[in-house]
């Protein structure tokens, strides 16, 4: 058996052109989003990353606003570029790409945020309103995977989910998404700390593998037919490796590639936010 292709990169398609004609829809309005991006350094992943969103806007009609900093920045002038951010009606969303240089104090950085602008949906009010389901923007990867699942008619309504990796971005944050009440999904999260790790892994119907730790998962571990998806971006000898062990294609029901599932899916989203951070700004929707 051959598991089906959960195709991030043309679903994030789909949505792009969708977000595109809301973004016509607001300039009509006279009114243009706006996506910022604060970057610290010259990673070059990061680099990348940033370039690679500043094509997206461009692809749906949002404008862009590009702040880059030395790696020596100092929390000062973080702080300088983020209130100026918050006041500019140019930006209606912006992420500071993480990680940010050790010196500096990512916290602090992300609660300075107005969370109105908080394109990423990390900031700890969204959060906190995401706790409590409250509507707010949505952390862009969990969101990205509920889309995608949804989008091949994967159900989540009772299935057993298993969550690997408990960080904000993305473990901890599906384990939100996908336990209220639209969802109904029945989630376990697991973290460097579970002790059979493949114990859990093996009666999801749904293995969300956000560890960063490359292959982590292996055919063994994975029940046939569940749907399995790779959020894992470490680089091996320059080349992307996913958490994701090829092998499990062979059991797998529903998997997605790496590259071209769920990253495309998180770029789409982080649009999503913007635009939608631009209609309540405008005071639609
Ligand atoms: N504030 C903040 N927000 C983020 O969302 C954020 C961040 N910081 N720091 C780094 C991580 C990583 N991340 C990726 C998003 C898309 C792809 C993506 O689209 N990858 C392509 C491949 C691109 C390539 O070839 O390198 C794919 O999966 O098809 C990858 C990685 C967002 N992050």
């Amino acid at each position: 058996m051959s598991a089906q292709i959960l195709d991030g990169k043309a679903t994030a398609a789909k949505i792009k052109a969708s977000l595109a004609e809301r973004v016509a829809a607001l300039k009509e309005r006279g009114i243009t989003p706006g996506l910022g991006t604060v970057l610290v350094g010259d990673d070059p992943g990061s680099q990348i990353y940033v370039a690679g969103k500043h094509r997206d806007c461009a692809e749906v009609g949002i404008a862009s606003i590009r702040r880059d900093l030395p790696d020596n920045a100092t929390q000062a002038e973080v702080e300088e570029v983020i209130d100026d951010l918050n006041a500019s009606a140019e930006c209606t969303g912006y992420i500071v790409q993480l990680p940010l240089p050790r010196h500096l104090d990512t916290q602090a950085l992300l609660e300075r945020m107005d969370p109105a602008k908080d394109a990423d949906g990390l900031h700890p009010v969204n959060l906190g309103r995401l706790v409590h389901m409250v509507d707010a923007p949505l952390p862009c990867t969990p969101h990205g995977i509920v889309l995608l699942l949804q989008e091949y008619g994967v159900p989540l309504k009772g299935a057993e989910v298993v969550v690997v990796g408990r960080g904000i971005t993305v473990g901890r944050s599906l384990g939100l998404l996908l336990t209220r009440r639209s969802e109904n999904a029945t989630v376990t999260l697991c973290h460097t700390g579970t002790q059979d790790l493949a114990a859990h892994t093996r009666r999801a119907d749904v293995v969300v593998a956000a560890a960063g730790v490359p292959h982590l998962i292996t055919a063994d571990m994975v029940k046939p037919g569940a749907a399995v998806l790779d959020v894992g971006v470490s680089r091996v000898e320059g080349k992307i490796a996913g958490d994701v062990a090829p092998d499990v294609a062979d059991v797998a029901g529903f998997l997605t590639p790496n590259p071209g599932g769920v990253g495309p899916m998180t770029r789409a989203l982080l649009l999503a936010n913007v635009v939608e951070a631009a209609e309540r700004q405008a005071g639609i929707g």
